[in-house]
């Protein structure tokens, strides 16, 4: 069995910006942006890890402090056994060395003013390799084109080729793992195929490591060996990459699958249906598990009888409420708002919603946030689901019987 050749523990990548003027001059403790909290993972050696999630996520951050081009707030990280944040002088020069990182966007990633040989000679000059613009013409060769472009500007390449100008210069100090962070996203369709290709045959043929980062789950699923699924700064679901496919738990991942168009006769049909809604702030996440907001799948309490979709509807006025974007000031009649938001409650439910509108319409809004609190606070906005042990650990109170029963 293979080695781990990267393990992360318990990663937290905080970024702190004064808000205002205010917070500057009374030195108020400003709000983090909680972009990567808490996440693990490990990486086997000759092995790709699929790091997926909607743009926002924390992908490209947690790649990014992996690599240690940001320094992490908290938690370590372990490359080849040593950590990496302990790492200075000439190991941390030899650490730069064995793990890279190839950007999304090979437009921008690229210096104009520099020839292609000169780009990726760049990273072998900087650690003073012989022979460098020999090894630049191989490096050329290997990606797929051709020695005689050493002396071409990037503005005469193709996005595709471009992107393999990327893939050379971050191959040339030969090393062992790399971050592919959105390497295809820019391209059209029929290239992303070509570098997909390109960038399974090096790991073939040289052994290298990678954690792909995509937004989009297809892209990931013919290079990956395992996936890791990312919402709002944390892994919600790991696995097998057939696994996750075939069988996803967690809502999120079910979400993102069912978002993907399929090619497959069978399935070309099937309606696509997007995720509702963007990704809230990671300045300020929602409490308990972080998707409830959007999970078409949100627990009610065990003593609300109250079906699904009548339940999401309720919890979209809940959050609103709680955010202060909907208020007394929108309702003026609480009757008006009754008939249309509790035509589908009945009993208890119905009579929270009633209660909860006339106290808007009275102009009390925190009555109104206390009355449905008391009666649909559901243990996903109390409690933060764990990933659960297995082969493919989720994190979602759906799967603890403790919750659900
Ligand atoms: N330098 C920064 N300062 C403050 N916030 C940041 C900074 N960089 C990223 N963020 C925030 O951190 C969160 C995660 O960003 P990140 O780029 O890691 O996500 P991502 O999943 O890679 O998304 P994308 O694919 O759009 O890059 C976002 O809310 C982003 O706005």
């Amino acid at each position: 069995m293979s080695e781990t050749l990267l393990s992360v523990d318990g990663l937290e990548k905080y970024y702190y910006e004064r808000d205002s003027l205010l917070d500057t001059v009374f030195r108020r403790e400003p709000d983090a942006v909680k972009a990567v909290d808490g996440v693990s993972f490990d990486v086997k050696e000759g092995e790709t890890l699929g790091l997926v999630g909607e743009s926002g996520c924390g992908k490209s951050t947690t790649g990014e402090t992996v690599l240690r081009l940001r320094e992490p707030t908290g938690g370590t990280v372990e490359f080849d056994g040593a950590n990496v944040g302990d790492l200075s002088g000439e190991e941390l020069t030899e650490f730069r060395r064995r793990a890279g990182i190839v950007f999304q966007d090979p437009f921008a990633s690229l210096d104009p003013r520099m020839t292609i040989g000169q780009i990726v000679r760049e990273p072998l000059s900087v650690h003073g390799v012989a022979n460098a613009d020999e090894r630049v013409r191989e490096l050329l060769e290997r990606v797929g084109l051709s020695a005689d472009q050493f002396d071409r500007y990037p503005h005469e390449f193709s996005g595709g080729q471009r992107q393999r100008v990327g893939i050379a210069r971050a191959l040339a100090l030969e090393p062992d793992f790399l971050v592919l962070d959105e390497p295809v996203s820019a391209l059209d369709v029929s290239v992303q195929a070509q570098i997909l290709n390109l960038l399974d045959d090096l790991q073939d043929d040289l052994g290298l490591t990678y954690l792909f980062i995509a937004h989009d789950l297809s892209v990931v699923r013919h290079i990956s060996d395992r996936v890791a699924v990312m919402y709002l700064g944390e892994i919600v679901e790991t696995g097998e990459v057939d696994d996750i496919f075939e069988n996803p738990r967690h809502p999120y991942t079910q979400a993102l699958l069912e978002s993907v168009p399929r090619a497959d006769t069978m399935e070309s049909e099937r309606e696509v249906r997007t995720l509702s809604g963007d990704v809230p702030s990671p300045r300020n996440p929602p409490s308990g598990c972080r998707f409830r907001t959007r999970c078409p799948h949100v627990i009610p309490p065990n003593d609300l009888d109250i079906d699904q979709a009548a339940f999401r509807a309720v919890m979209d006025v809940r959050d609103r409420l709680e955010r202060g974007d909907f208020g007394s000031g929108d309702v003026s009649s609480a009757d008006e708002w009754t008939e249309h938001v509790s035509a589908e409650l009945s009993g208890r439910a119905r009579e929270a919603m009633e209660d909860a509108f006339e106290s808007l319409a009275a102009g009390d809004d925190e009555a109104a946030r206390g009355r449905l609190r008391d009666t649909f606070q559901s243990v996903c906005e109390t409690a933060s689901p764990e990933l659960d042990d297995g082969s493919q650990p989720a994190a979602c109170h759906l799967d603890d019987p403790a919750t659900t029963t």
